[in-house]
């Protein structure tokens, strides 16, 4: 073997035995064999992984192999790091020390290389790291510094490295060095399926409890209310708040445009909530006549006006114990305003003509697509209503920032509607699709349900083409020319949408969709002229398929 000051070792045992086996002669092997014997006794004893590394770390201090100082690492193949598990010569500090990564340092490259490793004069040897900080500067000052040499051998098992022990000792001379690495080698063999089961038992399982609560928090972040659809940036903040607030009894305020959604947050509010099991009463304030809305909100005594022919409880009533949803809440009158913001601070009411108090328990949810701030500074909301309902303020985006939500929810609408129908529409065209993307939507998604209606009642095949789309999304962008419903542009809008789709079909290969559309290439060429059309769009990134241009 050359004398170098690193020499890394392959575990080769028969190599060992042949090379070294005046050592296993005499005093040698008989003192080695009760350390074997004690070592085995220990594994096969006990089940804690502790006490075997115990009695290890004990011989090793012992004769014949007076090390002065040992370590145990472990190996964290997730994290890749290296640490110090048991030891005996170093402090509770210095072991805290000793980590390393995989290829760091002697340890780090026993584990790396699965291949023991006995380096020599640690004062200046660069392989030697002395993470630990355990030798003080007497020590290295010392002889003994250079006198030392400090083995690794690698615990493994069926070919993966577990960690290693480590031993320091002073040089005597190169044969007894190899003996002790052979030893150590024994004992880390037989310690290596103990090793294996500790590894298993701590780090895999707390792994694992890590990756599932991981993964529990990821899908709890995840919380989508089942009647939404869309999964855009600013929805997905909407079901934060929707998750964070549902299941206290906290006044919302549901704030967007008109047709954004905010019925269904209040309803997602609702079910998620823990009063799910009561009612969840819906009045829409915008449609309660003067004269009736008090009536309908808080209800009536028999007689207490003309008709009243009987007790009649209101929408507060009969949410008691669930939710009430007062959508448009800007429209109540100031006077339905004054009974409400009583409501919401005494949680009590008397019915129209009565003069008894009802106590209800009911949680309020309002939504509004007025500007309450606005009506506040002109008189028309009571301000002190104002800061009772706004407790929790949740904004529905309009769906013209809602990006590919569009998409989402046209193919939802198709899908239900051609269910409604007796269809079996299957996609959305291409021309069709970008009508819907580039619209600014100023009806939000109740215009996009209402179009995507109209549109499967007028499809004849199993598509939903641009042509199916009303004119007011037939803009100049999408079709090369605005046109309306005359007979000459909805065949301009037929033939359009024929030459996409067939590009499209045909990654952009002129040769081939002229094929398709019963064209010369040079009768589609002008055909695409006229709509403004480059077969370059329908190129896919990368193909090369593109040899009749
Ligand atoms: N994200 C969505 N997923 C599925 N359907 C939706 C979605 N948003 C809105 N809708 C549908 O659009 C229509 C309008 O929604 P909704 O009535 O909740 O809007 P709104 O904001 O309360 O309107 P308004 O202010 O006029 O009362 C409804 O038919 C609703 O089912």
């Amino acid at each position: 073997m050359p004398i170098s000051d690193t020499v890394t070792l392959e575990l080769d045992v028969d190599y060992f035995i042949e090379e070294f086996s005046h050592c296993f002669t005499g005093e040698c092997r008989i003192s080695m064999l009760p350390i074997l014997y004690k070592i085995s006794q220990s594994i096969t004893s006990s089940s804690d992984l502790g006490d075997s590394l115990s009695i290890i770390l004990n011989v090793m201090q012992q004769r014949p192999l007076k090390m002065h100082r040992g370590i145990v690492t472990l190996y964290d193949c997730y994290s890749e790091t290296i640490s110090i598990h048991d030891s005996f010569g170093l402090t509770d500090e210095e072991k805290r020390r000793g980590i390393y990564a995989s290829g760091e340092g002697i340890t780090g490259k026993v584990v790396e290389t699965g291949k023991a490793i006995i380096a020599r004069r640690l004062h200046n040897n660069p392989d030697f790291l002395d993470r630990t900080r355990a030798h003080n500067e007497k020590e290295k000052k010392g002889n003994l510094k250079a006198n030392t040499v400090f083995l690794s051998v690698p615990i493994m098992r069926a070919q993966k490295v577990l960690g290693t022990i480590g031993a320091e000792r002073v040089y005597m001379n190169q044969h007894l060095l190899k003996q002790d690495v052979e030893l150590l080698s024994m004992i880390a063999s037989m310690i290596a399926p103990a090793v294996e089961l500790y590894l298993i038992e701590n780090f895999d399982k707390v792994r694992l409890e890590n990756e599932n609560s991981r993964l529990r928090n990821a899908l709890k972040k995840k919380f989508k209310p089942s009647n939404i659809i869309g999964n855009s940036k600013p929805m997905q903040e909407v079901y934060r708040l929707i998750e964070k607030v549902a299941n206290t009894r906290a006044t919302v305020l549901i704030l967007g445009e008109s047709g954004v959604g905010k019925e269904l947050v209040a309803g997602a509010i609702h079910y998620n909530s823990t009063n799910t099991e009561g009612p969840f009463i819906i009045s829409n304030c915008a449609a309660l006549p003067d004269n009736l809305a008090e009536s309908e909100l808080f209800g009536h005594e028999k007689g207490s006006f003309t008709g009243a022919l009987m007790m009649h409880k209101g929408y507060f009533e009969q949410a008691d114990g669930g939710t009430i949803f007062l959508d448009e809440v800007g429209e109540l009158s100031l006077s339905i305003q004054a009974k409400l913001l009583r409501v919401l601070q005494e949680k009590t009411f008397e019915r129209v003509g009565g003069s008894k108090p009802v106590k209800i328990d009911v949680r309020i949810i309002a939504a509004t697509n007025r500007n309450l701030i606005e009506m506040v500074e002109k008189g028309t909301f009571r301000e002190d209503l104002y800061y009772r309902l706004n407790v929790f303020p949740i904004t529905v985006p309009p769906l013209r920032e809602r990006g590919s939500d569009v998409i989402a929810l046209a193919d939802h609408f198709v899908t239900a509607f051609s269910k409604e129908n007796n269809k079996e529409i299957k996609r959305i065209s291409t021309p069709a699709l970008n009508m819907l993307v580039s619209y600014h939507w100023p009806g939000n998604v109740r215009e996009l349900e209402n179009i995507l209606e109209r549109a499967v009642i007028l499809s004849d095949d199993d598509v939903i083409h641009s042509y199916d789309l009303p004119p007011s999304l037939q803009t100049s962008k999408e079709t090369g020319t605005a046109f309306g419903i005359t007979l000459e542009e909805k065949i301009r809008a037929v033939e359009y949408e024929m030459i996409v789709e067939s590009l499209k079909n045909n990654n952009g290969r002129m040769g081939k969709a002229a094929e398709e559309l019963g064209l010369t290439r040079r009768m589609l060429g002008v055909r695409m002229e006229r709509h403004n059309i480059n077969y370059k769009t329908f190129r896919i990134a990368g193909s090369t398929d593109c040899d009749d241009d």
